[in-house]
């Protein structure tokens, strides 16, 4: 018999399969409200120009193909960190950080996930908020963690669980290792004030926890790269040494270039030089070294002044393209005359919006609207515009009212 005879037919992604199911519809009128990948008002994905520009003056370098170092294009690490920490961070100055440059955000979490199972000397078991990203569960399930939940979202308000966040983590077993959403939460919208991340941060702290940051949206919720970072910022200077992944798919609308980065923050530069040393051993068989192409346009964007200045506006108007949906998707429920409160739709922030639609609404938003998006009611809040925004709102009320 075949080599794979048992192999048995696997699911389509939770996320990704929705776009497979949207591509298959025939109605004009369809929308993909599924993947978080960003489209201007005309539902198209949008490369920055500051991307394009970057580009062109790469090219005009002529550049030779040659490996990168394992740790990927140094200059991007390097403009990676400051990114998140901000340039005149202690622990940037002070060396006692690494950086590498992974395969996006997801091969971040990956190579942390990794990491992590092979010289964490606390629980192996990772404590993700419910909900969290759908991947992020195979992800540190693959990598051999053990994967645990903290109270995050609350139904009852399309809020944050405060109160049940601080009791869950008061009861996670010390030296475990939580993951916090930097900003913009997925798939909620929903994040802590900044006044609740101080608590947190307290919190943590005594109960000894491993904090790992998942920041792949920095600039992309609030519009403001610094804004976006407080929360990693907070808890280095409260004393975490925390690790963090980063992803450029979002802000820099790098999504197929696939670039990220992963830093662990250490007690000194010796540990992260002993730390650097290990995660190249770790890299080495599994790709060797990172493909340099999007690294090479990121740090072009990061390192060059007027480019740097131009991607700041450009993302700002991303999020401000997103923040203004928002409000005409409300304003269109109301003018529809829905009795519901809607006003978490606003409140949230970032990619995603947590509509609070139960499965079989989500089911019937697809059958009858051709409307596409996560069975658990998240949208990306990207694939709707001013042209399909009365659409989406005539049809979230029908199967609402
Ligand atoms: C919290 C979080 N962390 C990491 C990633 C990784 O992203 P990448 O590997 O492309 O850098 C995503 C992307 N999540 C999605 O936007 C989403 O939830 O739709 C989508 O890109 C995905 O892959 O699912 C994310 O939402």
């Amino acid at each position: 018999s075949s080599w794979w005879a048992g192999v048995q037919m696997g699911p389509p992604d939770p996320i990704l399969g929705v776009t497979e199911a949207f591509r298959r519809d025939t109605n004009p009128k369809k929308m993909n409200l599924g993947v978080g990948a960003y489209r201007d008002d005309q539902g198209k994905p949008f490369v920055l120009s500051c991307v394009r520009k970057a580009e062109a003056l790469i090219a005009a370098k002529q550049l030779d193909k040659e490996y990168l170092p394992i740790g990927g294009l140094g200059e991007f690490a390097k403009a990676c960190a400051q990114l998140a920490l901000g340039a005149d961070n202690e622990v940037l100055k002070s060396g006692r950080s690494i950086t590498v440059q992974t395969i996006s955000g997801t091969g971040s979490l990956r190579i942390g996930g990794n990491y992590l199972a092979r010289f964490h000397t606390g629980p192996h078991d990772v404590y993700l908020p419910k909900p969290s990203w759908g991947n992020h569960t195979p992800i540190f399930r693959d990598a051999g963690m053990q994967l645990k939940a903290y109270r995050y979202y609350d139904p009852s308000t399309c809020g944050f669980d405060f109160k049940g966040a601080l009791d869950d983590i008061s009861k996670i077993p010390e030296k475990s290792i939580i993951v916090l959403h930097a900003c913009a939460h997925n798939p909620t919208g929903v994040d802590p004030k900044p006044e609740q991340w101080k608590e947190i941060a307290d919190l943590v702290k005594k109960r000894n926890l491993l904090v790992f940051f998942d920041m792949a949206y920095q600039g992309f919720a609030s519009g403001d790269i610094d804004r976006d970072a407080w929360a990693v910022r907070h808890f280095i200077e409260t004393g975490h040494n925390i690790v963090l992944s980063q992803s450029f798919a979002k802000n820099m609308g790098l999504y197929g270039e696939r670039v990220g980065g992963f830093t662990v923050v250490c007690s000194d530069a010796e540990e992260a030089k002993r730390v650097e040393s290990q995660l190249k051993i770790l890299i080495r068989p599994i790709y060797s070294n990172p493909p340099m192409n999007g690294a090479r346009i990121a740090s072009t964007i990061l390192n060059t002044p007027e480019l740097r200045t131009l991607w700041l506006e450009e993302v700002h108007g991303m999020a401000n393209r997103i923040i203004k949906m928002r409000e005409q998707l409300v304003a269109g429920l109301k003018k529809q005359g829905s009795s519901h409160n809607w006003q978490h739709v606003i409140d949230q922030i970032g990619m995603f919006c947590f509509t609070g639609l139960k499965p079989e609404q989500v089911e019937r938003l697809t059958k009858d609207f051709s409307v596409y998006m996560t069975k658990d009611g998240r949208i990306s809040m990207a694939g709707v515009s001013s042209g399909n925004v009365g659409y989406l709102a005539e049809a979230i009320h029908a199967v609402t009212k």
